[in-house]
């Protein structure tokens, strides 16, 4: 369970964007229960009234009714709906008005003092500007302040009543139109992907239109519209009888390939599993060395071969090795040159080829690790990679620094490769089981706790 608890904090630093947009959104048409007699009475009849008929709140309010607050008011209710419209253009003028006053207050100043004074040429613009200052500033604050007040009221003001008033009701806005197109894009934001993004606000709309919901309850639903994306796809590495069992390592340079391996090097060995690693970028000195620091690091043999030979003939060797010494996994590291991709496909297409000779199953498993930084991106690497092996399952890392982890829903629904594990740090325990609600509840910013 902390595993799953740091994966939540880890993601939910780099999911705020996600987390906060929904606030926003909410907030927006916020509907705070009770604070209706803070929405200002301006707001007779307009349109949107024919939207939110009021069936909407009157089927909600047997539920939630939280004491005495909300029966009497819930006609009110609908009122902040408008309210969210008059927020929308009042910054607009709002600025156009300020510049009025200042140049009006600037010419009276001028006219009065100007003429008494003796000098006439040059005292025009001299004392003009001199008393000026002291009426400059003034008029200027003052107008700012003006137009912000009403702004603020509508806007911050339930919120902050409600606390005030020690209310624990969470703001609501109807889901209408709208809100479905903003919560749209805030997905797409995080990187999930149109299609599914617009799938997974359409599933959780049905049946809905019209309602009130809270931020936690759009979270929740959004969670649970995820989660069922990802079910199918949160599958942990399967272990066979077989051994050793060969687990070709491929990736981009750069994607954590090699702090996979370590990590996985270490885990298996904790579970008992005696493993063996092959350091296949044989092209990258500093690659075999960082691999043999998390070999160390893991207490995992590294099996290395001088620079620039031949890794499938090194991956040869490896099974020989693993096999002599009874080892339950080998895992193989590979070079990840895209910009040559011929040239990666013939090597890896090699490394299985001689593997086979031994083994005519191997690689029982070929996991593709993938940067959840790179976004969208990924997409595109698991098509490439698809194409030059025959993939078996992805490593989602770095989830950690990103707020684009919806990639993995884009990735689960194109795909529906599994997902084995997920990194969420640099250090040797930052790789955990991929578990489809603890990554939604991330995602969307839902502490349930
Ligand atoms: N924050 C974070 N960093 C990670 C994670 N996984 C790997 N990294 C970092 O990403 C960088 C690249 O990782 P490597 O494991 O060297 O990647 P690689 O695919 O082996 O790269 P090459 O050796 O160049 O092929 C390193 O600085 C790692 O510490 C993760 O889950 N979270």
């Amino acid at each position: 369970m902390s595993f799953f608890r740091k994966m939540k904090e880890r993601m939910f630093k780099s999911s705020s964007k996600l987390d906060e947009g929904l606030d926003a959104i909410i907030e927006e048409g916020a509907v705070a229960a009770g604070d209706e007699q803070d929405t200002p009475p301006e707001v007779p009849a307009p349109a949107p009234d024919v939207e939110m008929p009021a069936p909407a709140p009157d089927v909600e309010m047997p539920a939630p009714v939280p004491d005495v607050e909300m029966p009497v008011p819930a006609p009110d209710v609908e009122m902040p709906v408008p309210a969210r419209e008059v927020e929308v253009p009042t910054p607009a003028p709002t600025p156009e008005i300020v510049p009025t006053p200042a140049p009006e207050t600037e010419p009276t100043p001028e006219s009065t003092p100007e003429p008494e004074p003796t000098p006439e040429p040059i005292p025009d613009p001299e004392p003009g500007s001199d008393p000026e200052p002291a009426p400059d500033p003034e008029p200027t604050p003052t107008p700012e302040i003006e137009p912000e007040a009403p702004e603020t009221r509508s806007r911050a003001k339930p919120g902050l009543l409600g606390r005030l008033l020690g209310r624990t009701v969470e703001p609501k806005r109807a889901l209408d139109d709208d809100m479905l197109e903003q919560l749209e894009e805030l997905l797409i934001a995080s990187d999930m992907g149109v299609d599914i993004a617009l799938r997974v606000t359409a599933n959780m709309a049905e049946g809905r239109y019209g309602k009130l919901l809270s931020a936690t309850e759009i979270k929740e639903l959004l969670s649970a519209e995820i989660t069922r994306v990802m079910e199918p796809v949160a599958r942990p590495l399967p272990i066979y009888p077989k051994t050793p069992q060969v687990v070709l390592v491929v990736g981009v340079n750069g994607s954590g390939k090699t702090t996979t391996i370590g990590k996985l090097s270490s885990q298996f060995r904790a579970a008992g599993k005696k493993v063996v690693i092959a350091a296949g970028d044989t092209f990258r000195a500093a690659a075999v060395e960082q691999l043999q620091v998390w070999g160390e690091r893991a207490g995992v043999p590294v099996l290395t071969a001088p620079e620039g030979s031949d890794p499938a003939a090194l991956a040869y060797d490896a099974m020989v090795k693993a096999e002599a010494d009874g080892a339950d996994l080998l895992m193989i590291d590979t070079a990840g040159r895209l910009q040559n991709r011929t040239d990666l496909m013939e090597e890896l297409a090699k490394i299985v080829r001689v593997i086979r000779k031994k083994d005519p199953d191997a690689p029982h498993n070929t996991l593709l690790v993938l940067d959840a930084t790179t976004g969208q991106n990924a997409l595109r690497q698991v098509e490439l990679f698809g194409q030059m092996a025959d993939v078996s399952g992805l490593v989602m890392t770095k989830l950690d620094g990103t707020a684009k982890g919806g990639v993995l829903v884009a990735l689960a629904d194109k795909f529906g490769l599994p997902i084995h594990a997920i990194g969420v740090g640099e250090q040797i325990d930052d790789l955990q089981p991929f578990d489809p609600e603890e990554f939604a509840d991330a995602l969307v910013g839902l502490d349930r706790s």
